[in-house]
């Protein structure tokens, strides 16, 4: 595996070579660019400004590749697999990095000294089964063949430290699911502490994550994984796959993030693999951009509500509220309610009688253009009426007008005309109010028959319009209200138009409804999606999808689907996935392990708050010593994250801590690592060294769904170490 590999020293060797070829590719490549100079200039005189352009253009090209070569030099591959495609004669060498380096002359494969590691051949080294492989060329031409051999290497600053050959464990893998992976330097990887911030996964992608970052652009892909198993590094890694492959434009690629401090979180991992320059987005933002305004959104407590328990008869009307707000059911309400405006609007239109009658615009006329384009949204359709009945009657007029100026007619006709035109202009489409969008809202509720549409689908929807009413009397709306707005929007003034996507990747998919992904779907320009989520991590489920199928069979019935699942986790080591195993809701397939620490999470009741405090405290000093640089106290509820954030400061003034604590309340934009003291709605998506969870008792979560998913979250974002805290007796869900 070190020094001792047999082919240790015809790797060095190798890697010198490349390292030299490399060098001498950038001098060529500069050469190259000097000479170039030389010929744009000579093209620029002799006029000829295509030339001059496209050596303008290589001279960029070669910059970027210089750019690429030097920053691959220290490392410039991490993996080697040798192919031998059926049919042809002798095996292969592949080697494969972070960039391709190929020489200035390509012909033929040798002249690729290192493969990208999103390029198509790349596949045979991160899918290999049993000494076979294939990949695939633009989703058409298709390669198989036998792998002799699958080698790893770490390689720092220039210098070959490590060779693991690792094909045969591959062959292990595909015949005994539940087997450790077996890569060592995958296991060292997995076992090394938490960054601050999701990090690229390049040198060890395994085959099932390989295959969902290379599906096919334009479908809908959907990612069921247990907690851990990469599905937000995944799906970043798949937009770099598309932007290289398919050659889209970053700015037509978005992913949407559950809140901000992810986006904090996986903001370094887009740069390190080529896709600075996608859009990143939570969901709110997304549909103020959408709508182009702001409107007040109330904080939601509901979850803490819900979670609570208490009061049984509001938690019914919330959780009705939400369903309805988030269902498919939603749409007809909304465009029962248009319809009702459109019909009225155009009762109120009457003929138009000017000049003695001599123009006339029958109100038929005026509500058949109102309309014609069943597309266009109610503001738009009012404009173009306005225009046209404006056109008509100007038209008349100066029609009049020209005669008396050639003077085929005499006298003052014209300007009479003019005065009883502007006249009737100034004030016939004072009446003619265009929507407002939060005004009209508000009026969907008012409008009780728009709510025949649902009245077999067994919602109070007398309740349900009252509670939304209150809310929106006071000028604020809720979470749930967003898409609903949206659509009214799209229906009203229509959205940005710049806004379709080429791509749109929805991390934590599971927390977002029907009606959301409805939206979403009207900005994908071509219904190319990648949803990632875990429905056993569904903790906002009064609000939320409850299976795939809604989006599979409802939302995208009518796209090309994909669905995948992984059963992998990577983030926690088998201890602690043994542990969140458990309370894994039932149904849901569990998780499996690929590395073990030989620490089991440990669980202590506690008699008190003080002493839980202290016990806290001890803790954190305890993972701190075993290299812990991330840990997160979790507690079930945001309030109590902020009671046992200020009791933590308290207890440690007498004593401080070595690393600052920080409270994530769900306002910050940036996460900071160290201590964090955050309820588990903000945990999502996140991992941490040491995990200690608060109060892990039999009061706090019972046996319901809701509780075991929220337990589920909590105990699963810790890598390697885990200590459950409870007091009175421990949840039923762990014993
Ligand atoms: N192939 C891999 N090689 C190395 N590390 C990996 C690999 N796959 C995933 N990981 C690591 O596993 C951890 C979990 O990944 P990630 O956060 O993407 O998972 P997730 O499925 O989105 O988790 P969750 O749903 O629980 O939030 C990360 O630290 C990631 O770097």
């Amino acid at each position: 595996m070190t020094e001792q590999h047999p082919d240790f020293a015809a790797e060095t060797q190798h890697l010198a070579n490349t390292v030299s070829e490399m060098k001498q590719l950038i001098s060529d490549l500069q050469e190259d660019i000097d000479g170039r100079l030389h010929l744009m200039h000579k093209s620029f005189s002799h006029k000829d400004e295509i030339s001059a352009a496209v050596h303008a253009m290589l001279r960029s090209n070669h910059s970027r590749r210089i750019y690429d070569i030097e920053e691959a030099l220290p490392d410039p591959y991490f993996g080697r697999v040798d192919f031998r495609e059926d049919g042809a004669g002798e095996f292969e060498s592949f080697y494969i990095g972070r960039c391709k380096i190929a020489k200035l002359q390509i012909e033929g494969p040798r002249d690729i000294l290192v493969f990208d590691w999103r390029d198509p051949v790349s596949t045979i080294f991160y899918e290999c089964y049993g000494g076979r492989a294939a990949y695939e060329v633009l989703g058409r031409y298709r390669y198989s063949g036998d792998v002799r051999l699958k080698r790893q290497y770490k390689i720092d600053n220039g210098i070959l430290k490590t060779i693991v050959d690792n094909y045969i464990m591959e062959q292990v893998l595909a015949r005994q699911q539940e087997a450790f992976l077996g890569d060592p330097l995958l296991s060292d990887r997995l076992r090394q502490g938490a960054t601050d911030k999701l990090k690229d996964i390049v040198t060890s992608i395994q085959a099932e994550q390989n295959r969902i970052i290379r599906e096919p652009l334009n479908q809908v892909t959907i990612i069921q994984g247990v907690a851990g198993s990469g599905k937000s590094t995944i799906g970043l890694h798949r937009l770099s796959y598309l932007l290289y492959n398919e050659k889209l434009d970053p700015q037509k690629l978005i992913v949407i993030a559950p809140n901000r401090i992810f986006l904090d979180y996986i903001s370094d991992l887009l740069p390190e693999i080529d896709a600075a320059d996608v859009q990143q987005t939570v969901w709110e933002d997304l549909l103020f951009t959408i709508i182009r305004k702001k409107f007040n959104v109330a904080a939601d407590r509901r979850l803490d509500l819900v979670l609570a328990g208490e009061d049984k008869t509001q938690i019914a009307l919330l959780e009705n509220t939400a369903k309805l707000k988030g269902s498919l059911d939603f749409l007809p309400i909304i465009e029962s309610y248009l319809e009702h405006k459109i019909k009225k609007f155009c009762l109120k239109l009457a003929d138009i009688r000017l000049f003695n009658e001599k123009l006339v615009i029958p109100s038929k006329e005026q509500v058949d253009k109102f309309l014609a384009d069943v597309k266009a949204p109610y503001n738009e359709r009012l404009n173009t009426l306005t225009r046209y009945i404006t056109f008509r009657i100007n038209n008349y007029v100066e029609v009049v007008e020209a005669r008396e100026r050639k003077g085929k007619s005499a006298g003052e006709q014209g300007k009479i005309l003019r005065q009883e035109a502007d006249a009737f202009l100034a004030t016939h489409f004072k009446r003619w109010h265009p929507l407002d969008l939060f005004t009209a809202y508000r009026e969907v509720f008012t409008d009780k028959s728009a709510f025949k549409t649902v009245r077999d689908r067994n919602y109070d929807t007398d309740a349900i319009r009252n509670y939304s009413l209150n809310i929106l009397n006071a000028d604020r709306i809720e979470r749930d209200d967003l898409a609903p707005l949206a659509y009214l929007a799209l229906l009203i003034d229509g959205w940005n138009h710049k806004l379709k996507f080429d791509h749109i990747v929805v991390d934590e998919a599971q927390d977002l409804n029907a009606l959301e992904f409805a939206v979403l779907k009207k900005l994908s320009a071509n219904g190319s999606f990648t949803i990632m989520g875990d429905l056993s991590q569904g903790i906002h489920s009064y609000r939320s999808i409850s299976s795939w199928n809604v989006l599979l069979q409802d939302v995208f019935a009518d796209a090309r689907t994909q669905y995948r699942e992984i059963l992998h986790s990577y983030r926690s080591a088998k201890e602690i996935i043994d542990v969140f195993n458990r309370v894994m809701p039932k149904g849901h397939s569990r998780a499996i392990p690929v590395y073990e620490t030989g620490r089991r999470p440990t669980a202590e009741k506690i008699i008190s708050a003080d002493q839980g405090l202290r016990r806290v405290i001890e803790m954190i000093r305890t993972f701190a010593g075993r290299g812990a640089r991330s840990i997160a106290i979790i507690t079930k509820l945001e309030k109590d994250a902020a009671w046992l954030y200020e009791g933590l400061l308290q207890t440690a003034a007498a004593n401080p801590l070595d690393y600052p604590v920080h409270l994530i309340s769900g306002q910050e934009a940036c996460y900071r690592g160290g201590i964090s003291v955050l309820p588990v709605s903000l945990a999502k998506g996140l991992e941490f060294d040491g995990v200690i969870v608060w109060n892990a008792s039999a009061a706090e979560f019972t046996t319901s769904a809701a509780d075991a998913r929220l337990l589920y979250v909590a105990l699963s974002r810790a890598m390697h170490n885990l200590h459950i805290m409870y007091q009175g007796t421990l949840t039923p869900l762990l014993k």
